[in-house]
């Protein structure tokens, strides 16, 4: 696999508060990548450094194929969308997408109108006048209208309207199957389900997990939902998730035929058993790794 995104033991410290630590990750070329994690994980401390916007304190990190001290040339080939959608005030968002078109040293003119009529975003507004999701939307175009190589995407659907939202990964697609690449960090783990081959799960400044997104949903647990018993089997591979005095569910790791035995024992009235969702995957990690 060509790398696009390869770290090595990259770590951000803010004085005495914790930023990212030891992060080693490799992003292919051509891959949608999801970088998931909770509000204060470090994905916008890993993005940042990623395009040497903050300098790391140690460790190595290199995109496309580049040390990212070069940071003029990795932005030059890069979309970039900041989570916080915050522009220079004074300006209307014409004169804004002409400026970052400009900082690439592009014309982006006609691509910038397609996609400004695509997103409903009327151009002679003042940035400052708009809604958060009409600023995510100026984000949007500044980080497209250029066509890069690759999309560094920060939150970038926070504030967006679920129809917009569409619009915007139908958008990313596009992009993805004209040959770019994706490394887009979010909290909604149903995008990074849905649109994402590769994923990393990022805790309290560090990497929990790389894998394929069906190796993180937890290739051949099941999640399995017992209705007229309140306990679940005792069985190795049995993890509980909730119980109740008529119902449990918990995940199963194993072969299928033991769990059938013993649940012949059980009064069982009803029972489902589904793929567990990337969520739930999530906050077992996480709970795994409290204990
Ligand atoms: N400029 C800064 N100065 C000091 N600490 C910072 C700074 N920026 C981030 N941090 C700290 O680094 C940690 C990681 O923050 P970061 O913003 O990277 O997380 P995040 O995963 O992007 O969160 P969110 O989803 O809320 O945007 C947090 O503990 C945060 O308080």
């Amino acid at each position: 696999m060509k790398t696009i995104i390869e770290t090595d033991r990259l770590t951000k410290s803010y004085g005495k508060s914790r930023g990212i630590r030891d992060l080693t990750l490799q992003v292919g070329e051509g891959e949608i990548f999801g970088f998931i994690g909770p509000n204060g994980a470090g994905k916008s401390t890993t993005i940042r450094t990623l395009l040497g916007l903050i300098t790391p304190t140690s460790g190595t990190a290199n995109v496309l194929g580049m040390d990212i001290s070069h940071r003029r040339e990795i932005l030059a080939r890069t979309g970039y969308m900041a989570a916080e959608a915050s522009f220079y005030p004074g300006m209307r968002v014409s004169q804004l997408l002409a400026l970052s078109a400009s900082l690439r040293g592009m014309d982006c003119t006609a691509e910038a109108k397609r996609l400004c009529e695509r997103f409903e975003l009327d151009t002679q507004k003042k940035v400052e006048t708009l809604s958060l999701g009409n600023r995510k939307k100026v984000a949007i175009v500044c980080a497209f209208q250029h066509k890069p190589d690759l999309y560094i995407l920060d939150e970038p659907t926070s504030g967006l309207d679920p129809l917009m939202q569409k619009e915007f990964f139908a958008l990313l697609h596009e992009r993805h199957a004209a040959g770019a690449s994706v490394f887009l960090s979010s909290h909604v783990l149903s995008e990074i389900q849905r649109h994402c081959t590769r994923a990393a799960i990022i805790r309290e400044g560090e990497l929990i997990a790389a894998d394929r997104v069906e190796a993180l949903t937890g290739a051949g647990v099941r999640r399995v939902t017992l209705h007229g018993v309140s306990e679940a089997p005792d069985l190795p591979g049995v993890q509980p998730i909730t119980g109740g005095a008529d119902s449990v569910s918990f995940f199963y790791r194993g072969a299928l035929q033991p769990l059938l035995a013993a649940l012949q024992a059980l009064p069982i009235t009803d029972m489902t058993v589904t793929e567990p969702e990337l969520e739930e995957i999530f906050l077992h990690y996480y709970e795994k790794k409290e204990a």
